[in-house]
């Protein structure tokens, strides 16, 4: 048995239950196959992989709270702190009812090889609650956000742990958290990204991750001599990286055809406005099928996926798993050539492994929505520093790094003879500068 195929065996076997951690780690261990393959004696000395897939900490605590009735309401709260080889723990917060152990595994170890991608000095970390926030009032947000700080405020701050928003913890949520933690620890230190502007905040950080993931499609379409615009698009979801991805597509000059929740998906071959998918979403925090009654043109389909509706380029930015081998066969029969992630592990193994046999350009969330965590990184300096930065220098910071890593990607998948293979340029390239990191730090 290899090195590789030992590892995954003891990672399926110490972590019983826990699908999502083990499909994460599966595909990146048989990418990385290939550079351990060459150092496989002296990674197995130094155990390696047995430290890079153990996170170095993993907290999990009772939320307790009351309702806006007045009534006694539990869930449980984690904070996975996966990997600190070159940076403190980076990642964000997730409030949603699929939240458990495999899901938090898998989204702080992805999490560490994403914020390699980036050049910046940050760990993979990841946190969150099963806490559904749909159909809670303002109240019951507030009232979960602070007895959730309370436990979270001894596992983080600006040097130890940044966390940031992810699904159902947007600028709201993060506004609750930071008041909170600064009451708590009466410092005023950036230890969350993603804050509002008017208490520290970076401008372009709500946007960064659906622009960040525009701006690499672009780069990825650019090499292979297209472009976004002209081009048709499906996005899936309809919260902070769905929006911004549909704003920017848009300006570029692509159509967006479709926006989704869970209740199903919208469409408009006019184009889908990203000013009123932040009305219902942002303001009204309502479904998406309200998006026709604001737009004539549009039509609801209730409980169906985007990947139904012809496209060139597919953008998922809901949820892991929402792309599977069904909806690929379809994307790629009308007529699809390139997607790109712009949710963690929206697209299925069995969807990823057919769309690359098929020749789709094909690029992986942990490059292409790295663009979010890339900024609250911007954020974490600007906070040190004091200042500010425009809205153009942080936009401009946040295309050079989507392009570099555009670059490291390619050029490691080159390196290892799998040119446009993506997936393993990307793993191979995070997995690179982490292991250089662990191993000048010694055995800890
Ligand atoms: N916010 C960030 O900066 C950031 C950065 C990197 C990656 N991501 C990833 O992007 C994805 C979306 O995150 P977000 O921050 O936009 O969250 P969000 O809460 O703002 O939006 C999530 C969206 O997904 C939709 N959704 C949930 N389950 C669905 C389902 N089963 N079918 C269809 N739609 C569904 C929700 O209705 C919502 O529109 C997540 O995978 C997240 O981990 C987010």
């Amino acid at each position: 048995m290899t090195y590789v195929e030992e590892i995954m065996e003891q990672v399926v076997k110490n972590n019983p239950g826990q699908p999502e951690f083990h499909q994460a780690v599966k595909e990146v261990l048989d990418s990385i196959a290939l550079v351990i393959d060459k150092h496989e004696e002296e990674y197995r000395e130094l155990r390696i992989l047995e430290r890079l897939l153990e996170p170095e900490r993993s907290h999990s605590f009772r939320v307790a709270w009351i309702d806006h009735n007045g009534k006694a309401q539990v869930n449980r709260g984690y904070r996975v702190q996966f990997n600190s080889a070159i940076g403190p723990y980076k990642g964000g917060l997730r409030f949603h009812p699929t939240v458990n152990s495999s899901v938090m595994n898998f989204l702080a170890f992805e999490q560490t090889f994403k914020n390699a991608l980036t050049g910046q000095a940050i760990g993979g970390g990841k946190g969150g609650s099963d806490f559904d926030p749909k159909g809670k009032t303002d109240i019951d947000i507030m009232n979960f956000c602070q007895s959730f700080m309370v436990e979270l405020y001894k596992y983080i701050g600006p040097n130890e742990d940044v966390p940031a928003g992810d699904i159902g913890v947007g600028g709201r949520e993060i506004g609750y958290l930071y008041g909170m933690y600064k009451r708590l620890t009466h410092q005023y230190e950036g230890a969350l990204s993603g804050k509002g502007l008017s208490y520290g905040g970076s401008l372009v950080r709500t946007e960064a991750t659906g622009y960040g993931l525009t701006y690499i499609t672009e780069e990825m379409l650019r090499h292979a001599g297209k472009t976004i615009a002209g081009k048709k698009v499906c996005v899936s979801g309809s919260g902070n990286v769905a929006t911004y991805a549909i704003e920017k597509v848009t300006q570029m000059g692509g159509t967006v055809l479709t926006a989704s929740d869970s209740s199903g998906y919208v469409y408009d071959p006019n184009g889908i406005q990203a000013d009123v998918i932040k009305e219902i979403k942002e303001v009204r925090r309502a479904r998406i099928k309200e998006y026709c009654d604001l737009v004539p043109t549009a039509t609801f389909v209730p409980g169906k996926k985007v990947w139904e509706v012809a496209c060139d380029v597919a953008l998922p930015c809901a949820i892991q798993n929402e792309l599977d081998l069904d909806d690929a066969k379809t994307l790629v029969a009308n007529g699809c050539f390139a997607v790109a992630e712009g949710a963690n592990m929206p697209t299925t193994r069995e969807a990823t492994d057919y769309l690359q046999e098929q020749g789709i350009l094909f690029m992986p969330g942990k490059a292409s929505n790295a663009g979010g965590v890339a900024v609250s990184a911007l954020e974490m300096a600007q906070n040190s520093m004091r200042i500010s930065r425009s809205f153009e220098e942080v936009d401009n910071d946040l295309k050079n790094i989507m392009k570099d890593i555009y670059k490291q990607v390619s050029e490691a998948a080159a390196d290892y003879d799998r040119e446009g293979n993506f997936v393993v340029g990307a793993n191979i390239a995070g997995f690179r500068r982490v292991v250089k990191a662990m191993r000048e730090q010694g055995i800890v």
